[in-house]
């Protein structure tokens, strides 16, 4: 979209809106953000922001309230705002964040956009920069590179207390093979908290619904058990609550925090390596929660034993209750799950379409979502009807990335330099198991990463027939869900060859 077409898009919209490309940027934003978002959600995060849009549309910086909102809006909402303010100027932008002082107003309504005159400099550097408003912009922070870390002292803050999302319910969590044993440990924890399963570790690489469901045991519990102390909590937070007890000299106040918990969700405990007082705080707040009957649930990037760095005592207790491995999708869970989150933003995507995007993007999740937010970005900004070509079009960047970036041959030197056997094997006729179960891997990894048929990597691999690759294919498919081991060498390969 051009500055012209967002000056018409902002007028048409909004009798008195200026004709000014940056406040009808953000107009045009906030526009859509009320047909996407739940009204609730709407109302509650984006509508009270306000905006400063850099003359030059380079840069937009948005101001929230108080840390908490702008950590939670940060994590949950700008790389949606970043992907909007791109899709609708047609051009990459920077999306900051900054608090807003106190004094400055909190609510704003989509036809009252703070705009700055033309300092985009005082934004940049994040120094108090008056803007016609009198609003005093506090240090922005980058949206697009920053990772979300929730406060601490948000903890306190009413609703928010629990730091849980809830919109994150197992309701919203589509079940398929790869989640079927973890989500059902996880309602089972919901359910019945202190019994059986505790604590419940949950692993599994990027984007795969981990952060999901241990919100959603959270939400679970308080809707049965509203009076419940529940916590979710990123590790890197509790890393962060340890070094300012000690600081402020507070432990009391640490302990009475984590130790009086019903359920304590903690995720990406992996971020605990090497931290050892850290470490420490957290085994004593282990043992005091499991001594009385609360509930613990972890998640990780790897398994228990796999983690490097972390104490063995801590390693053996994560390991005492149930250990459960959440596997990347599916095809058909994939395409449930593009299905299901294009209702909930209120568009149909059509099955086939879904085949399409799901075919094309295995990874993980996350990526699925990006996927499916491009795509109906694109339709409406380009008022067409979802279907396959129009999601050719919205994804043609990352098709042609991926396309560029995973080939059979790729594959094939990655697996056989990882196996340590020669790149030639993988065509040769020679069947010892040190050669053919990388070649297997191989042939799987094809299937899953590329879209060749399975005559074509057949050919691929030495003229083998189509039968072999597709035995190949069941055979360490079937391993996987069973062979811890395989499944992380298969994440390794997985990740190298995504880049
Ligand atoms: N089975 C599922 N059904 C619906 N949505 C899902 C499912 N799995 C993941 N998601 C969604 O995918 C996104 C990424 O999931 P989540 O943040 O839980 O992943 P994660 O495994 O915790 O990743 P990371 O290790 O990077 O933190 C979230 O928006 C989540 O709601």
């Amino acid at each position: 979209m051009t500055e012209e077409h967002l000056s018409a898009f902002a007028s048409s919209r909004f009798d008195d809106a200026p004709a000014d490309p940056g406040l009808g940027l953000w107009q045009a934003c906030l526009e859509q953000l009320a047909q996407d978002l739940p009204e609730q959600q709407f109302n509650t995060w984006i509508k009270p922001l306000t905006a400063q849009v850099a003359e030059d549309l380079s840069r937009l910086t948005l101001f929230v309230g108080n840390r908490f909102k702008l950590d939670w809006i940060r994590a949950q909402y700008a790389s949606r705002i970043a992907a909007l303010l791109e899709a609708l100027s047609g051009h990459a932008m920077v999306l900051e964040l900054a608090l807003a002082p106190r004094e400055a107003p909190q609510r704003t309504s989509a036809r009252s956009v703070v705009r700055a005159v033309s300092s985009p400099a005082g934004a940049e550097a994040g120094t108090a920069q008056p803007t016609p408003f009198g609003l005093t912009p506090g240090q922005p922070s980058s949206a697009t590179t920053a990772t979300p870390q929730p406060s601490a002292d948000a903890a306190s803050e009413g609703a928010f207390r629990t730091r849980l999302n809830p919109a994150l319910t197992f309701d919203t969590l589509v079940e398929g093979s790869a989640n079927r044993m973890a989500r059902s440990a996880a309602l089972h924890v919901a359910a019945m908290p202190g019994h059986l399963y505790n604590p419940l570790f949950i692993y599994g690489g990027v984007g795969l619904g981990k952060t999901h469901l241990v919100h959603a045991v959270g939400n679970q519990l308080l809707q049965e058990r509203p009076e419940a102390k529940v916590l979710y909590i990123h590790a890197e937070q509790f890393v962060s609550d340890v070094v300012k007890s000690y600081q402020r000299r507070t432990f009391d106040d640490f302990k009475a925090r984590y130790h009086g918990l019903d359920l304590l969700l903690i995720d990406d405990v992996q971020f605990f390596a090497n931290k050892d007082r850290t470490q420490e705080e957290f085994f004593n707040a282990f043992e005091a929660l499991l001594a009385k009957k609360s509930h613990i649930v972890m998640t990780s990037d790897t398994y228990p034993k796999g983690l490097a760095n972390i104490h063995e005592r801590l390693v053996s207790r994560f390991d005492a209750g149930l250990t459960v491995a959440i596997e990347p999708p599916e095809l058909e869970m994939r395409v449930a799950i593009l299905i299901n989150k294009a209702r909930a933003e209120r568009a149909e995507m059509p099955e086939e379409v879904a085949f399409f995007v799901a075919k094309n993007v295995r990874s993980n999740v996350r990526e699925l979502e990006g996927a499916l937010r491009k795509i109906l970005a694109y339709s409406r900004f380009n008022q067409k009807e979802v279907s396959i070509q129009l999601a050719r079009e919205a994804l043609r960047d990352l098709l042609s990335i991926q396309n560029r970036q995973i080939s059979v041959e790729n594959i094939q030197k990655t697996v056989a330099d990882y196996y340590k056997i020669k790149v030639a094997d993988m065509y040769s006729k020679k069947r010892p198991a040190s050669i053919a179960r990388p070649r297997q891997i191989a042939m799987y990894l094809a299937k899953e990463l590329t879209q060749k048929s399975l005559p074509e990597i057949g050919e691929l691999f030495g003229g083998r027939d189509h039968t072999t690759v597709l035995h190949a294919v069941r055979k360490i498919a079937s391993e996987r869900q069973q062979l811890t081991e395989l499944n992380q060498q298969l994440h390794v390969l997985e990740q190298t060859l995504k880049g």
